[in-house]
């Protein structure tokens, strides 16, 4: 007995006469020992034969996993093993691989509750899987190497416990996230022995360890397994027959021909059909425009381009053989990737492959062309493929950002315009992706300046003629004056800036819409500010149960701190300094009971109205003003708090 708690014996005799057939037979073996169900097991097992340096790779990996150390003595060919110090000489042949069973062993006995589940499920019982789910464990939790319990179950054709995850709520279109053996063993940081063990023994045995499984969902598995009830039981849950691996393939291409595939055509169909209804359901009841208007402040006429062309190519009025290509311009921090990220969404759903960013910052030089799409056989890199190539290759029409477009390489352009030409990419193996569908959004900071002062001077104008328009009335307009940039300044001013950036017409030529992101007006600074508070308010409650509320006032003040060189970002700086800081000071300071209410002030704002030359009241001007935090204590008026040095609030709060 090597540890406590372990009596019984269970003998594999393996007889290894070939390397490669060595671990599948260890595997085997453990595989076999775990299947007792029980922690109180030692085995033993035999082999000869044995090539030299598996059986190393077998013992170092044993040692880095339980703390057994196992020596492989030269000479007599005996091994030696010491478990808390004590050292016991060994059967030849026979220590590496009985560690390695007892680590199995052992690690049966600390399991959470959602690796029960798994191994329930993997085990085929019914009952205990049952009795898991009504304690409330989540019928989607992991492996740690990626699979569900229903992909488990589904592979190892468990039709009854496939039916009561599916009605605990278990998602059947959730993809796997285990690639293969080497893959997996070289993400997670494991050794390749024990990730190949933990699937074959956790998961199946029946599978190729060397083909990729990322992205196939229980659906897939169940036709792998030829399971005709346990199909038709995931598609009546709710599985996707269409949806596709990281390989590009569906369930159906796994099907024999027969009654499950003609099952599996039947509700492609169907579920095409429903799918169509859904989303055209989900984009009347709720359009692209006020999705985007959500997130976004401001920026109406990009928005309402960008949503224009989605939707002439969502409902089929578009040309098919090119993708759509926008260029974003505008200065820093105004919600550019912000949009192609909340267009993405909107397509894609939650899908994280649907959206694809390129700092072309990356690509200024010649030879990371290679970087891009991949290196040519024989190249440095070669194995690794290009990274556009890989991520467009797992999802086809994906939203692809190329951030900072301007300063790619000139041949990373050519290769982009034979993309946006010819809707596909030829990548350094010779596969070509087709991307017609693909939605690709180029941003430039070429012209921003020019934009923005363009913008101002519009801005300023129009608040001019609504002054004038308001005159005789006393009420502040405090809607944005709509303004538009001209066709001329299109022309005359940005075309040249980014011809002399570009340097070819046919680039530019295959944009299809240029978009212009303008800097924000007042009112839009203030829906910024209130975001932001917003958010942290969320915060605040959530992880102190602090209630955080604020004067009008305070809104106006952080507006101020606009920056139209950092856009939307210098907002989020200025909250954070003016008032996060206080109140992270105050947390420390101990100044904040618990469930408090707090309120965000101004004080000693040293105000004076600026006037036109007519004058007309034109705004406010603030010197002085600070920030303070408030404690609101019922029927008592607000009361300061004293933040101590180094952050009192004049120093943090001074404009
Ligand atoms: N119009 C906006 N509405 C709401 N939030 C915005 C807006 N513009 C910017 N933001 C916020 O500011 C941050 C930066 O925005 P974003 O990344 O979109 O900037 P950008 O225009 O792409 O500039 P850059 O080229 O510097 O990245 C993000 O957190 C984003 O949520």
């Amino acid at each position: 007995m090597l540890r406590s708690g372990i009596s019984a014996v269970a003998i594999t005799r393996l007889h290894f006469f070939r390397p490669g057939l060595s671990s599948a037979r260890a595997t085997v073996a453990l595989g076999h020992v775990q299947r007792r169900k029980t922690c109180d097991a030692a085995a033993i097992v035999q082999y000869r034969l044995t090539d030299t340096r598996w059986r190393f790779e077998t013992a170092s990996h044993v040692c880095a996993n339980t703390g057994v150390a196992v020596q492989y003595r030269e000479g007599t060919g005996g091994w030696r093993q010491s478990d808390s110090g004590k050292e016991t000489r060994c059967r030849r042949g026979i220590s590496v691989l009985t560690a390695a069973l007892l680590v199995h062993c052992y690690s049966r006995s600390n399991k959470s509750k959602g690796e029960e589940l798994l191994l329930a499920a993997r085990d085929g019982s019914a009952q205990e899987v049952d009795r898991l789910l009504a304690n409330n464990v989540d019928p989607n939790s992991r492996h740690q190497l990626g699979w569900t319990p229903l992909m488990v179950a589904a592979m190892g054709r468990e039709q009854s416990i496939v039916k009561s995850l599916l009605r605990a709520g278990a998602d059947p279109n959730l993809g796997d996230e285990f690639s293969n053996v080497y893959e997996t063993s070289k993400e997670k940081g494991l050794h390749s022995l024990e990730v190949l063990v933990t699937r074959e023994d956790q998961f199946s045995d029946r599978l190729n360890n060397r083909t990729s499984f990322r992205g196939c969902t229980a659906l897939h598995y169940a036709v792998l397994a030829d399971d005709y009830g346990t199909v038709r039981e995931l598609l009546e849950g709710g599985g996707n027959p269409m949806q596709k691996n990281d390989m590009g393939h569906t369930p159906i291409d796994y099907a024999r021909e027969g009654e499950l595939k003609k099952l599996l055509k039947g509700w492609e169909s169907r579920f095409q059909e429903e799918q169509r209804r859904r989303d055209l359901e989900e984009r009347r009841r709720f359009p692209l425009e006020q999705r985007l208007k959500e997130h976004i402040v401001g920026q109406e006429s990009a928005i309402t381009t960008v949503a224009a062309a989605i939707r002439r190519k969502e409902n089929g009025w578009y040309d098919e053989e090119h993708p759509l290509v926008f260029l974003f311009l505008g200065s820093s921090g105004i919600g550019k990737t912000e949009l192609a990220k909340q267009t993405a969404r909107y397509l894609h759903k939650d899908v994280k492959k649907g959206f694809i960013r390129m700092d072309m910052s990356e690509f200024q030089e010649k030879h990371e062309v290679s970087k891009f799409i991949g290196s040519p056989p024989g190249y440095v890199g070669h194995e690794e493929g290009g990274q556009l190539t890989k991520k467009l290759k797992q999802c086809p029409n994906a939203v692809v950002l190329f951030d900072e477009v301007d300063k790619a390489h000139p041949d990373v352009l050519t290769i982009m315009l034979q993309l946006f030409d010819e809707g596909r990419l030829t990548d350094g193996k010779g596969k070509t992706i087709e991307c017609t569908d693909a939605i690709f959004i180029m941003t430039c900071n070429a012209g921003s300046e020019e934009i923005a002062q363009h913008s101002l001077q519009l801005r300023h104008e129009a608040h001019d003629m609504n002054n004038k328009r308001l005159a005789q009335n006393l009420g502040k307009n405090l809607s944005c004056e709509k303004i538009t940039i001209s066709k001329q300044f299109k022309e005359n001013v940005i075309r040249p800036i980014l011809k002399a950036h570009f340097r070819r017409d046919e680039f530019l030529g295959r944009i299809n819409e240029i978009v212009y992101f303008l800097p924000f007006c007042r009112s839009e600074l203030s829906q910024l500010v209130r975001k932001e508070l917003n958010s942290w308010a969320k915060k605040a409650k959530q992880r102190h149960s602090i209630n955080l509320m604020w004067d009008r006032e305070v809104i106006d003040v952080l507006a101020d701190g606009y920056n139209i060189h950092y856009g939307a970002r210098s907002i989020k700086h200025e909250v954070e300094r003016r008032v996060v800081n206080q109140l992270a000071a105050a947390y420390e300071q101990d100044l904040l009971p618990h469930g408090c209410t707090l309120r965000i002030t101004v004080e000693d704002s040293d105000r004076r109205l600026m006037k036109d030359k007519d004058g007309n009241v034109e705004g406010e001007e603030r010197k002085g003003t600070r920030i303070r935090l408030e404690l609101v204590e019922q029927g008592k008026t607000g009361r300061r708090l004293d933040i101590q040095e180094p952050l009192t609030p004049e120093d943090l709060s001074f404009s």
